[in-house]
């Protein structure tokens, strides 16, 4: 059946990739008849602005192509209204496309699923404060040593890719001091020094980093994991194992679930979904079930 749909092309997302895989996703969306409005912008704010239109006016699809910082865009657009959000996973990490078992670099496949595909509804973080009202996030919100990261990169123009974190990373290490905090669960305070506290809704983040390797979008619960003061060499030593989500077990390690969880640090900045977010202090809810999402009719396990 024709939709109405809204497509936002990010041409500079998964190394430039992005530009050709957008163009591939307008024609293929064309020949299946739909009716498309390209939203695409110069940049995310003028994609933004010109997205925000075109939904409040009515949409039944928003189709993203780029990362995760594409999903950011239309979680925020969809969140709490009917219109679905579909994914063209054009990025370099993809993890959002992955933790949802979507097609990724597989234009013709993610197009099929608007027509063939079905809609899940799934949990949403939402973030609220009095300066920039409601913000949405539908991937993991960080805080501590992976923000200082994300920013870093996002500074930095060359290499682009994966290399640009690795990077970062090297640049951020030496100088990294674990942060106090104070973390409250569903009213419950723990007050300690932390290298980075993450709030859940997916499982992974940073290209297959399974920081919360049991998250589950559907369970109205944020999980929640904090990385406890450790000296440099035994950061590095856990570091790898979030690929494998093994760091869990570490006793710096902690995971916990909750609905609501407020975040306090001096000074601090966090990320959410790859993308620069809120300064802390942070309030986090989870909305369940806020997000309509077209995925395969059989999501892979
Ligand atoms: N024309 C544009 N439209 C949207 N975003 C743009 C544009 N040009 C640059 N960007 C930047 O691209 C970033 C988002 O990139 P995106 O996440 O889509 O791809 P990626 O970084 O390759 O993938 P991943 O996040 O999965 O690693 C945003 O921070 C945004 O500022």
């Amino acid at each position: 059946m024709s939709q109405r749909v809204a497509l936002i092309v990010n041409p500079t997302s998964g190394k430039g990739a992005g530009r050709a895989l957008g163009a591939q996703a307008l024609r293929l969306l064309l020949e299946a008849g739909h009716e498309v409005v390209d939203v695409s912008g110069s940049d995310y704010q003028q994609a933004r602005t010109q997205a925000r239109q075109v939904v409040s006016d009515g949409v039944d699809t928003v189709v993203v192509v780029g990362g995760d910082g594409m999903v950011h865009l239309g979680v925020n657009l969809c969140a709490a209204t009917s219109a679905r959000l579909a994914v063209v996973a054009a990025g370099t990490g993809n993890d959002f496309a992955r933790n949802l078992g979507l097609p990724v670099r597989d234009v013709s496949a993610a197009v099929a699923l608007l027509t063939a595909g079905s809609t899940r509804r799934i949990d949403l973080g939402r973030v609220s404060d009095g300066v920039v009202g409601e913000r949405w996030f539908g991937g993991v919100l960080g805080a501590g040593f992976d923000a200082v990261v994300n920013a870093r990169a996002q500074r930095m123009t060359w290499p682009r890719g994966q290399m640009r974190y690795n990077l970062a990373v090297l640049r951020e290490l030496p100088v990294f001091r674990p942060i106090p905090y104070a973390v409250e669960l569903d009213g419950r305070r723990i007050e300690t020094r932390a290298m980075l506290v993450a709030v859940a809704n997916t499982t992974s983040f940073g290209g297959g980093m399974r920081v919360c390797p049991d998250a589950d979008v559907t369970d109205g619960l944020f999980d929640v994991m904090i990385v406890h003061a450790l000296s440099i060499p035994a950061f590095l030593r856990v570091f790898p194992k979030v690929y494998s989500g093994t760091h869990i077990t570490h006793p710096a390690v902690e995971i916990h679930r909750a609905r609501r969880v407020r975040l306090e640090a001096s000074g601090i900045h966090s990320q959410a979904d790859g993308e620069t977010f809120a300064d802390l202090p942070i309030d986090a809810e989870v909305v369940p079930g806020a997000l309509r999402v077209v995925t395969p009719s059989e999501v892979p396990a």
